[in-house]
């Protein structure tokens, strides 16, 4: 058994099995559109092999199976292995005819179990699970969990909660647009989940709907291969609030555009607010149609920080209180000093550690934090710094050092320059203003921007991925 995270916990094997399993659950629920989850991730059971040496997931038929190993087993196995401490073999299976029962339960939980039939044949199950679950939130698809009373305010949120919580109180009115930008994991989701939620509360007639701008592509699609634009107009063109995610998926797809700017015009022109949040500001956007993009700036545009020190301790703790569980303010302190990303990255060490206690039937202190959190500070103390990867990347395309800071522009700097902006942002902790200061005071747009252009060309450039790999492993050491 492994060494790891695992080790010296009480339990069967199963009890085991289920937790590492509703660990990795619980990450992807955040990750994954929530339709995309239900469908594809709730479904799933997992068994433990009593010698732990792989987990196996319980599909209900081929297409499905298939489905999940080119979908979602690679970033699974990723995530078995970092809760588990090692590498865990993942393999899938087809569903054994009496786990059917288990999700045929699973089913009676969110309706009358009567009204069920006696036996659901294997092929219905999983749908009936995903239906039945979208059901209960189709209206308006918000998480009621994410609320403003669940959000803790700090300087790297004001101003976007407070005009989140205008708009929650007057749509229509100010800041309309409001548009909503950030990195990953800072709390945009949240945000404009509180503000629907906020509204319903107060207005429980108000046509909300929540959306992520994939859904929306997908929209796009079925009205126009099924020729239902009416419905699509419908469902779009009559809310009160749209709270849109992630717009900056719209990229190169023209017709959604389009779509989306029609309903954007519609929307305004009735006094509907429209909110929604973005990797970047407006501008920054990549292949947006440009009026378009001066819409999305026509109201407020907002940012959203990473959290600093304080902000992340609350968090710690306002978390840690909401699980039933209590963590000491120097245990928070700790834990937030060596995890400053972002508060998804926060809300996985807080699931570490909590689990580390349970298990080993300890009480959350300094020490079982350090145990707990071993592996994320092993990587830490490798210490990539910044001016190691400057040095390295200069090294390797044969640049100067200081052409990292100089304003100099021609491409046989720059392109390095935006090289080593990249390896900062995966390989450190440091927020896009610290990289873009160590890079001679640029500002954080511009390291985004090579982030973004980097990341990007490294998906359809061989050559550049496998330069990048080799600065990665020799960083890495
Ligand atoms: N200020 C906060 N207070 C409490 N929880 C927060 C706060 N900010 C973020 N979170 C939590 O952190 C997690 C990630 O947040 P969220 O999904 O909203 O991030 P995001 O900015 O939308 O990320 P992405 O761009 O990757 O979609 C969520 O569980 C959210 O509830």
């Amino acid at each position: 058994m492994s060494d790891g995270f695992f080790h010296a916990q009480q339990g069967s094997t199963q009890d085991i099995g289920h937790s590492l399993w509703q660990a990795c659950v619980d990450q992807l629920a955040q990750e994954l559109p929530e339709q995309q989850f239900n469908t594809w991730i709730r479904p799933l059971s997992a068994r433990l092999a009593d010698d732990y040496s792989s987990l196996t997931l319980y599909v209900v038929n081929r297409f499905k199976l298939d489905w999940i190993r080119a979908q979602y087993s690679k970033r699974i196995a990723a995530l078995l292995e970092s809760i588990y401490g090692q590498p865990i073999a993942l393999e899938l299976a087809i569903a054994p005819r009496e786990n059917v029962n288990a999700v045929r339960n699973q089913i009676a939980s969110f309706v009358d179990a009567e009204s069920l039939p006696e036996a659901i044949p294997v092929e219905e199950v999983s749908y009936s699970v995903a239906s039945v679950q979208s059901a209960s939130s189709s209206r308006h698809r918000l998480n009621t969990a994410l609320t403003f009373d669940t959000l803790v305010e700090g300087t790297a949120n004001r101003m976007a909660r407070a005009a989140a919580m205008h708009v929650a109180g007057s749509p229509g009115q100010l800041y309309n647009p409001l548009f909503i930008y950030g990195s990953t994991g800072l709390g945009k989701t949240h945000l404009i989940h509180a503000v629907g939620n906020r509204l319903l509360a107060e207005k429980p007639g108000a046509k909300v709907l929540y959306t992520h701008a994939e859904w929306f592509v997908t929209d796009v699609v079925k009205a126009y291969q099924r020729k239902t634009f009416d419905e699509f107009k419908d469902k779009y063109h009559s809310l009160d609030l749209l709270l849109i995610d992630d717009v900056q998926f719209f990229a190169g797809k023209d017709r959604t555009q389009e779509e989306f700017f029609n309903a954007f015009e519609a929307l305004l022109a009735k006094k509907s607010h429209i909110v929604m949040t973005s990797d970047t500001y407006p501008k920054g956007l990549l292949d947006i149609n440009q009026r378009l993009v001066s819409r999305f700036d026509s109201g407020l545009t907002v940012a959203i920080e990473p959290p600093e020190l304080e902000m992340r301790v609350a968090i710690l703790i306002n978390k840690a209180q909401s699980e039933g569980a209590s963590m000491p303010e120097e245990v928070a302190f700790f834990v937030a000093k060596n995890v400053r990303s972002n508060v998804r990255e926060l809300e996985g060490a807080l699931r570490k550690i909590l689990a580390y206690s349970r298990f080993n039937q300890k009480e959350v202190s300094i020490q079982l934090a350090r145990e707990a959190l071993r592996d994320l500070l092993s990587i830490q103390n490798r210490q990539i710094s910044v001016e190691n990867i400057q040095k390295t990347v200069a090294d390797y395309y044969k640049i100067k050092v200081a052409d990292m800071y100089s304003k100099k522009r021609p491409a046989s700097i720059a392109r390095p320059r935006q090289i080593a902006m990249y390896l900062a942002k995966e390989l450190t902790q440091k927020s896009l203003p610290e990289i873009g200061e160590l890079f001679g005071g640029r500002d954080h747009t511009t390291v985004l921007h090579a982030v973004r252009k980097i990341s990007g060309e490294r998906q359809q450039l061989t050559e550049l991925n496998q330069q990048l790999h080799v600065l990665e492993q020799t960083l890495k050491g």
